[in-house]
């Protein structure tokens, strides 16, 4: 990095635009390598404009979808390492408790990859749930089955952390520098508000505002992006809900859309209980009322809290606000440009990307290496997607 007062490089081995959770990781990975890395940020850091920001995440490795569970395994270790190199703490075990109709078929996708990846696990029946966690209340008769390894993420502070362990690296980490124009060529010129800066490769991971800047290098994902209210609940008896009364995070299996919760801990008397859709939001204009009434996503809430969780109080007392950035099946891109192979590109995590950011990052920086990545593709590829115009293919 550049000392104060010395001139900037402007020539590196990798520039990763956006410095939310995935380009950071990306960055740390490629510093590591020993890579000359640059990383930009539109806005002046921290900001709470995009995915990444607030104070906690669910990490599991609880999935109905196997490939993320077998990512998880080395995602773990990896926010290990990070906590040791940065000195903080990131994570905190609380479990997670998944709840359904036994019969559901995610919900026995959930219990077979627990099983099949032998993470620590039990079976609960309504009656066992009542037992063991008196602040919820199977309403439908609904069984649960729990990820022991499972718990919080400190996301902002994570964030930091890996941010500044890219930069202890030697990384470069440039913010309120917006990118304006992507020249691809074998040297890729990357002009911002600040400067201009060239090479070998770039990788992509603008969250969303992925399509903005693919849209000129004649790519448009099937991305959807989604405004997220972030709810807080108040607990009728403070802490009974907290992680030192051992509650757990949830995640309710329901239709059409998921409803997930974490202890009461950041916030003091505060549970977050979220649903896991939105509405449709331009980032840019992420708090304006939209103009089509929008989901009702906190009656659903409210809904759900008086019925399953008797001890809150069935009323958000918090609303704070996020992005998510949804592909047609949920699952990441993690793929090279189809037209310019030095150009990598990681979007749509689909509002379950924090936990796997660790992976997702190694990931990105093997495909702009140009190195054989470390797990099977195929969920992540440009290609599944048919409607794309083959003209971008
Ligand atoms: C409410 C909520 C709850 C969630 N809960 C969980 C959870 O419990 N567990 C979990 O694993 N995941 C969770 N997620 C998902 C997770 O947080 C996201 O998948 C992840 O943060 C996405 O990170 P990102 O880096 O792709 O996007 P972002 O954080 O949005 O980063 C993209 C960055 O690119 C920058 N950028 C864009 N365009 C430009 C440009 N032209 N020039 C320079 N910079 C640019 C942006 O400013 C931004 O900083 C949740 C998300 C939300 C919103
Ligand atoms: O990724 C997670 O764990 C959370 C909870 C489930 C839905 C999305 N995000």
């Amino acid at each position: 990095m550049a000392a104060a007062g010395e001139p900037h490089s402007s020539f590196y081995d990798t520039i990763v635009v956006g410095a939310g959770i995935q380009g950071s990781f990306t960055a740390y990975h490629l510093a590591k390598r020993g890579r000359d890395t640059l990383l930009l940020e539109q806005f002046p850091l921290p900001h709470s404009r995009g995915s990444s920001h607030g104070q906690s995440r669910i990490i599991r490795h609880a999935y109905a979808q196997e490939h993320y569970t077998q990512m998880m395994a080395e995602s773990y270790g990896l926010w290990e390492q990070l906590e040791a190199e940065a000195g903080a703490l990131l994570y905190r075990q609380t479990g997670l408790l998944v709840l359904a109709a036994n019969t559901n078929p995610e919900f026995q996708r959930f219990c077979q990859t627990l099983a099949q990846h032998h993470i620590p696990s039990e079976l609960f029946t309504a009656e066992s749930l009542r037992g063991r966690f008196p602040g919820i209340r199977p309403y439908c008769g609904e069984a649960g089955v729990s990820d022991r390894t499972a718990g919080v993420l400190y996301a902002d502070r994570a964030l930091r952390a890996v941010q500044d362990g890219f930069r202890r690296c030697g990384g470069a980490l440039r913010d309120s520098e917006q990118v304006t124009d992507i020249q691809p060529g074998v040297v890729v010129t990357v002009t911002t508000s600040g400067g201009a800066y060239q090479a070998k490769s770039l990788v992509i991971t603008a969250g969303p505002w992925a399509n903005k800047l693919l849209a000129p290098l004649g790519l448009q994902l099937p991305l959807q992006t989604l405004r997220i209210n972030v709810c807080y609940w108040k607990e009728k008896v403070p802490g009974a809900y907290g992680v030192s009364a051992h509650f757990p995070c949830f995640l309710a299996i329901c239709d059409p859309h998921h409803i997930y919760g974490l202890p009461s801990n950041e916030y003091p008397g505060l549970v977050k209980i979220c649903y896991h859709s939105g509405s449709p939001a331009d980032p840019e204009e992420r708090d304006r009322p939209p103009e089509a009434p929008s989901l009702p996503d906190i009656q659903v809430l409210q809904d759900f809290v008086s019925k399953y969780l008797p001890g809150l109080v069935p009323e958000p007392a918090v609303v704070e606000h996020c992005m998510y950035t949804n592909t047609p099946d949920e699952d990441f891109v993690l793929d090279r440009h189809p037209k310019f192979s030095n150009i990598v590109i990681g979007a749509g995590f689909s509002g379950h990307g924090f936990k796997l950011a660790p992976v997702v990052g190694k990931l990105l920086c093997q495909l702009s290496v140009g190195e054989e990545p470390s797990y099977t593709m195929e969920p992540f590829g440009i290609r599944r997607f048919p409607a794309l115009p083959p003209a971008a293919l």
